[in-house]
């Protein structure tokens, strides 16, 4: 597992994969099928793996959180970079932020939340948990009354984050005024579209972020780098046929929650047996199963689009 600090080179050359994390039927770590997964995303030349919403940390406990952690180092490529997720409260961020003090991360994704928040405390709670955490953050913008992109701004001047992933939803890409404003205040070096393979040529491209994050990566992760590498070198011929590949499953994930919806995929796939996925989130039904699978088998290319 790559350890050393956080550089833009690093944010550039791989897609992040967004990995669910395989469980057990009794709702501990499934280490066999998570090291799978990771040998899969890792052989499709795919070497960020960024274990936030899709592994839905949101519901673990702190000791599956610790479980989870010794999979991840235990399992990881000498060469990937792995981050894993903290909070979204502040109470959650702390706790984790003091277990991954004395692991070898170099730094945490921010969980996203608007419950219970202003954004002079979000602020103030990043400042506080970078200093417990002893490394800068990588924080997750998916609402505009998070923080401001002045604040991001002074947080970045201030070594308190490393890198921003970018998901505030808009229903055009192009026009977006927070993210216009945002890299006035940050180099677009360390910002990453991190919303999936539907804006992410947007993103990439027009914005020139950095990258991009995305679940469905770690079905196809070298169509993904693919994708990555035409946006970033302007094929965008390239990149939106890639890109048009992933959109019905996409739009099914948005219908029906991305977080579980990623989870099954990834089993029906073959990649890795995930298991029951841990409260509050729940499996999919047998209806949307059969409702997904034939957009599954359009992705794999079983059957044509
Ligand atoms: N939510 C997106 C990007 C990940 O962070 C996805 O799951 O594809």
């Amino acid at each position: 597992m790559k350890t050393s600090a956080v550089q833009p080179a690093d944010i550039a050359r791989s897609v992040f994969a967004v990995p669910p994390v395989a469980m057990s039927a009794d709702g501990t770590i499934n280490r066999a099928e998570n090291a799978k997964m990771i040998r899969h995303i890792e052989a499709g030349g795919v070497s960020s793996l960024l274990y936030g919403g899709n592994a839905n940390i949101y519901n673990f406990d702190l000791e599956t959180y610790r479980a989870m952690l010794d999979m991840l180092e235990a399992s990881a490529a000498p060469e990937s970079w792995v981050i894993p997720a903290i909070g979204p409260d502040f109470g959650k961020m702390l706790d984790q932020a003091r277990i991954l003090r004395d692991r070898p991360y170099p730094t945490a994704l921010t969980l996203p939340t608007t419950v219970a928040t202003h954004p002079l405390g979000v602020e103030a709670g990043l400042r506080r948990t970078a200093e417990v955490f002893g490394k800068p953050l990588f924080v997750y913008a998916k609402s505009e009354n998070y923080l401001t992109p002045a604040q991001f701004g002074a947080l970045a001047r201030d070594g308190v984050i490393c890198a921003i992933k970018y998901a505030i939803e808009r229903k055009g890409p192009r026009h977006d005024a927070f993210l216009d404003a945002l890299v006035q205040e940050v180099d677009r070096k360390i910002i990453v579209s991190g919303m999936g393979e539907r804006p992410a040529l947007t993103h990439v491209h027009e914005f020139k972020l950095a990258g991009y994050t995305s679940g469905l990566v770690c079905i196809l992760p070298a169509v993904s780098q693919a994708f990555l590498k035409a946006a970033q070198a302007g094929d965008t011929a390239k990149a939106a046929s890639i890109a048009a590949r992933f959109i019905p499953l996409e739009n099914a994930r948005e219908k029906y929650g991305f977080i579980r919806v990623l989870h099954t995929l990834v089993r029906l796939a073959g990649v890795a047996d995930t298991g029951p996925i841990l409260p509050l989130l729940a499996d999919l039904t047998p209806a949307e199963i059969t409702e997904l699978t034939p957009m599954l088998d359009v992705l794999l290319e079983k059957t044509p689009a």
